[in-house]
């Protein structure tokens, strides 16, 4: 057997992504970087080189990001206690500073230049810039499960986006630049709101009507009751896993915002594991995929 070089190797699997490359060439790809899929400096650059990648074979990459463990550390060395209701950080004026400071701050201009260091041009943003995202407060219940009884959670300010301005977005597309944003946005009561960024993140490719929305997370995907990985879901067959229980936890609110997605005009949704070098290359650019694709 020859063994190739290096510039063989390369070219090799080039030719064979080619086909894939081809068909989201122009097409926007929305990718949602959670904290959890952060992990360590390595697995922050492989992620920083499919993004860069992605743009050089012709795709619109925008990246959204969480930091949900990040904002905790910081809390925790100011001494703020981190609380959470029904998935959400309970956001007081105090703590709304922290998320604004650590997500559209520190966390955002780490991925711009880690994609920078890749040789393209990122540019950090948040919903406040370009007038691009609006927020409400959040208005979300409970159901107490002894009593049975409706709450309404107090969350302070936590935001649901509201109103997506494309403008800035449609801008960039047409430009060298790759908006990484963070999930922070004003609210027309003066507010700044704190977004959950799956949230965020359905919002922004539902606007733009992204060919793809990928959630990378901690877990291969969508795993049935044997923990095997799910590839495919309809909305359908995804609302049934809801409901029967083999989706709970974190998983029911990024499947929720998949379904949202999907319609508002989203081709499809793909969650996988971050935790896995270039899982974005893998979903893209490879014929069996990653992680779970939820279709129409
Ligand atoms: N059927 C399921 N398949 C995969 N993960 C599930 C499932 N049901 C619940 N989960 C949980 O959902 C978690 C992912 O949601 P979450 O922690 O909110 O992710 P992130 O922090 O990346 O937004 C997984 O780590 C897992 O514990
Ligand atoms: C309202 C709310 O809960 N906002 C989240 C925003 C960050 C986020 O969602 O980050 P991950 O994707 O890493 O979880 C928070 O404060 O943690």
């Amino acid at each position: 057997m020859t063994n190739l070089t290096d510039a063989e190797a390369q070219a090799a699997l080039l030719s064979a992504a080619l086909p894939f490359m081809q068909r989201y060439e122009n097409k926007t790809v929305v990718v949602k970087y959670g904290g959890h899929a952060m992990g360590n400096q390595e697995l922050g650059r492989a992620f920083a080189r499919d993004i860069a990648l992605l743009k050089q074979a012709g795709v619109n990459p925008i990246v959204v990001h969480g930091g949900g463990p990040q904002i905790a550390d910081m809390l925790k060395r100011l001494g703020i206690e981190s609380r959470f209701e029904g998935g959400l950080r309970v956001t007081d004026a105090r703590t709304v500073e922290i998320v604004e400071m650590v997500l559209a701050g520190s966390i955002n201009k780490e991925i711009v230049a880690l994609i920078n260091a890749e040789g393209e041009w990122a540019i950090g943003l948040c919903g406040k810039d370009g007038n691009m995202v609006f927020a409400e407060r959040a208005r979300k219940t409970v159901v107490d499960p002894d009593s049975n009884i409706e709450r309404v959670l107090d969350l302070g300010f936590v935001g649901e986006p509201v109103e997506v301005d494309r403008t800035l977005l449609d801008l960039l597309a047409r430009s060298e630049m790759i908006p990484v944003i963070a999930p922070v946005a004003p609210g027309r009561d003066g507010h700044t709101y704190n977004i959950n960024a799956d949230t965020f993140a359905g919002a922004i490719a539902g606007a733009v009507k992204a060919a793809r929305l990928l959630f990378l997370t901690d877990v291969p995907g969508v795993l049935d009751k044997n923990g095997e990985l799910i590839p495919e879901l309809t909305v359908a067959q995804a609302k049934a896993l809801i409901k029967d229980g083999t989706i709970s936890g974190g998983m029911i609110p990024k499947v929720e915002t998949c379904i949202q997605a999907i319609e508002r005009g989203v081709e499809g949704v793909v969650i996988l594991n971050g935790k896995t070098a270039h899982a974005v290359l893998l979903e893209m650019f490879t014929e069996q995929g990653a992680g779970t694709l939820i279709v129409p």
